[in-house]
């Protein structure tokens, strides 16, 4: 099975390279920026999302026809969101696509690949910086192009930069709820919060030592399914945002080095979205 998921994963690698630069192209082209909007006014999506998308669903079905998909866009477009035991990619096309939109340089294409409900690996392709983060669940981890993996050390979480995001939803309960958490983070006090736009990246931060800790409620399984094995496997710890294991379908979830993640907890106002596998509502 090793040559097999080693296989996969080399694909994987390809073809979000092969996405990045499509959304590298559509970044000079306003059409292919052209906004339109999803679960709320400010939940962005273009063409450009679903044609990457598109590309590496296909690319992938040619060389392994059995594999399932678990896609935003498609769940956008109205497929269920089920994890199997089944080989299933776990596709974010454009994660930042509200940076992609206005240009703010931090954009990735997501890629988690699990089995028997269990990501096996996971690739995010910062493409805009040409970064490659990789990681696999065995005990090798590695981040290819010298993008090396410094884990973070710092326990006193007053030594620490804690990366979070608004979200979409602009509801004036949640976005209570957000300022409340970011207001206890500030309190503690941390140096600082910072935010790169991208579920994904912010986890590949966290992987490299540049946060301690990145949390959000409200994000989806595609955002955080490849980002949730980089973190692991640099060292880090996953949580649910009340503590407890994370459930990547649940849309909370903390990721952060070991000397940080309780006081980060501590700190968060939680609150629960409707579940990314909750069957759709007539
Ligand atoms: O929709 P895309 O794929 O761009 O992903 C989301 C981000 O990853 C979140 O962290 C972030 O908070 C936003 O909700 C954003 O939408
Ligand atoms: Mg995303
Ligand atoms: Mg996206």
């Amino acid at each position: 099975m090793d040559d097999v998921l080693q296989n996969i994963m080399d694909h994987a690698v390809a073809v979000a390279r092969e996405a990045g630069q499509v959304v590298r192209e559509a970044l000079c082209d306003e059409k292919q920026r052209d906004v339109m909007t999803k679960s709320s006014t400010v939940d962005l999506v273009t063409q450009t999302d679903q044609r990457v998308e598109h590309l590496i669903i296909q690319s992938v079905k040619k060389k392994f026809p059995t594999h399932r998909f678990i896609g935003e866009e498609s769940v956008a477009a109205g497929e269920a969101c089920v994890l199997t035991d089944d080989p299933t990619w776990i596709i974010d096309p454009i994660d930042g696509t509200t940076n992609f939109v206005h240009s703010f340089p931090f954009v990735a294409v997501s890629i988690g690949f699990s089995v028997d409900k269990k990501i096996q690996f996971g690739v995010v392709y910062s493409c805009l910086e040409d970064k490659m983060f990789t990681a696999r669940r065995v005990k090798e981890h590695s981040v290819t192009e010298n993008h090396l993996m410094l884990f973070s050390s710092i326990s006193d979480v007053r030594r620490s930069i804690i990366a979070t995001e608004f979200g979409s939803n602009r509801e004036t309960e949640t976005v209570e709820k957000i300022f409340s958490s970011l207001r206890n983070i500030l309190n503690i006090p941390v140096h600082g919060v910072r935010g790169a736009g991208t579920a994904a990246v912010n986890m590949c931060l966290v992987a490299s030592g540049c946060v301690e800790a990145y949390y959000e409620v409200g994000v989806h399984v595609w955002d955080v399914a490849a980002g949730s094995v980089i973190v692991e496997e640099a060292g880090g710890v996953l949580m649910d945002v009340e503590g407890g294991p994370v459930d990547l379908m649940s849309r909370r979830i903390v990721a952060a080095n070991n000397g940080t993640v309780a006081h980060i907890v501590k700190e968060i106002d939680a609150f629960s979205p409707t579940r990314d596998d909750a069957p759709p509502t007539q």
